[in-house]
C-alpha cells in the first residue's frame, strides 16, 4: 500500500466551456515515480486538462491536488510545466535561459547555481549549455525546456507532445531523460499522440474521450482484455480508394492506419483467409499489394477506441 500522497490526483473534474462540458467528472491519479500516459484523440479535452491542473480554468466541480494538497499558489509550485511549444528565449544560450528561469522561479543565485547544475545533468544538457536556442535542433531545445521546467526539483512534470517534430535519435534521447526524471521520484503526466511512445515508456496510460478517462491501465493488460487474441489485420492498396469504396471499407470495420493507402481491423481470420479476403477486395474493385496479420498494440487499441467514441452521441450541459 502507497502511504505517500499521489503526485497528482484528480477526482471528479468537470470543465464547461459556455454549454458545452468537454471534462464531465474526470478521475486521475499519477504516483510518484511514474510515468502516466494521456493520450486521446484531437479535441479530446488534454490540453483543457492540463490548463486546470496548473491553475489557469476553474472547474465546476471536482478537486485537483498536487502532492496531496489543492491548487494553490504554494502547490502550483510543486509543478513542472513543458508545453508543447518550446517557450524559451531565442536569442539567448541556453545556460542563459536556465539563469532566468531560475531567477522567475525566486531562487536565491547559489540556489539558481546548484539548480542549473543538477538540470543540466538531468536533462543532459551540458555540452550545449553555451549555444543560443535558435540555433539547436528541435530535440536540444526540448531538453533545455524540460531542464527549464524541472530547476525547482518539482514532484510533478507534465509534458505536452515532448516528441513533436524531434527526429529518432534525439526521441531516444528525450525518452532516457523522461525515464531517468522518473525513476529520481518524479511523478510524470505525458500527454501524447506517439502510441509507440506510450507503450514504451508508460506503466499506466489513459484514454480521454467523453470528458473522462476510460479506460486507463497497463498498456500490455488494456490490449489484452479489449481484443482476446484477436489480431490485427492490415491492408495495403495500390491505389487510393473512392469515397464509396473507403465507407464501405468503413462500413467492414476497416480503419485507414497511414494515409489512405494502408487499412487495418481487429478479426479472427486465420493467415490462410488473406487470399479470401484479397479476393473479395478485387471483387470490390481495389487492389491490395500487401496483407498482413499482427498483435494488436497501443494504436490498435487507440483506433478501436476512437471508433467506438465517433459512433456515441455528442451531450451537451442543460
Ligand atoms: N477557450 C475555449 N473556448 C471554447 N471551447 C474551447 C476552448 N478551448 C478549447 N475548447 C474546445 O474544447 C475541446 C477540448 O479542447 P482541448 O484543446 O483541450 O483538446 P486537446 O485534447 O488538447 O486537443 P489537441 O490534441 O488537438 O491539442 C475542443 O473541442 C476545443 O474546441
Amino acid at each position: 500500500m502507497n502511504l505517500l500522497p499521489a503526485a497528482l490526483s484528480v477526482a471528479g473534474l468537470k470543465i464547461r466551456y459556455g454549454k458545452r462540458e468537454v471534462l464531465r467528472g474526470l478521475d486521475l491519479e499519477v504516483t510518484k515515480g511514474e510515468i502516466f500516459g494521456l493520450l486521446g484523440p484531437n479535441g479530446a479535452g488534454k490540453t483543457t486538462l492540463i490548463r486546470t491542473i496548473c491553475g489557469r480554468l476553474k472547474p465546476i466541480a471536482g478537486q485537483v491536488s498536487i502532492v496531496g494538497q489543492p491548487v494553490s499558489r504554494q502547490s502550483l509550485r510543486r509543478i513542472g510545466l513543458v508545453p508543447q511549444d518550446i517557450a524559451l528565449y531565442p536569442h539567448l544560450t541556453a545556460r542563459e535561459n536556465l539563469e532566468v528561469f531560475g531567477q522567475l522561479s525566486g531562487l536565491t543565485r547559489p540556489q539558481a547555481l546548484s539548480a542549473m547544475e543538477w538540470a543540466s545533468e538531468a536533462a543532459n544538457i551540458r555540452e550545449r549549455l553555451d549555444e543560443r536556442i535558435d540555433i539547436l535542433s528541435g530535440g536540444w531545445k526540448r531538453r533545455v525546456n524540460i531542464a527549464a521546467a524541472i530547476l525547482h526539483r518539482p514532484d510533478l512534470l507534465i509534458l505536452d507532445e515532448p516528441t513533436v517534430g524531434v527526429d529518432v535519435d534525439a526521441r531516444n534521447g528525450l525518452h532516457d531523460v523522461i525515464q531517468q526524471l522518473s525513476q529520481a521520484g518524479m511523478g510524470v503526466l505525458l500527454a501524447t499522440h506517439d502510441l509507440d511512445q506510450a507503450e514504451l515508456l508508460c506503466a499506466r496510460v489513459g484514454f480521454l474521450r467523453g470528458g473522462v478517462i476510460a479506460p486507463q491501465g497497463n498498456p500490455r493488460a488494456l490490449i489484452d482484455e479489449t481484443f482476446r487474441g484477436q489480431r490485427e489485420i492490415i491492408i495495403e492498396l495500390r491505389q487510393n480508394p473512392t469515397p464509396a469504396q473507403a465507407r464501405a471499407l468503413d462500413k467492414s470495420g476497416f480503419s485507414p492506419s497511414n494515409g489512405s493507402l494502408s487499412w487495418s481491423r481487429i478479426g479472427q481470420e486465420a493467415d490462410r483467409s488473406a487470399a479470401a479476403l484479397a479476393e473479395a477486395f478485387e471483387r470490390a474493385g481495389l487492389s491490395t499489394r500487401e496483407i498482413r496479420f499482427r498483435e494488436p498494440g497501443l494504436d490498435s487499441l487507440f483506433i478501436h477506441l476512437s471508433r467506438e467514441s465517433a459512433s456515441a452521441p455528442e451531450e451537451t450541459a442543460a
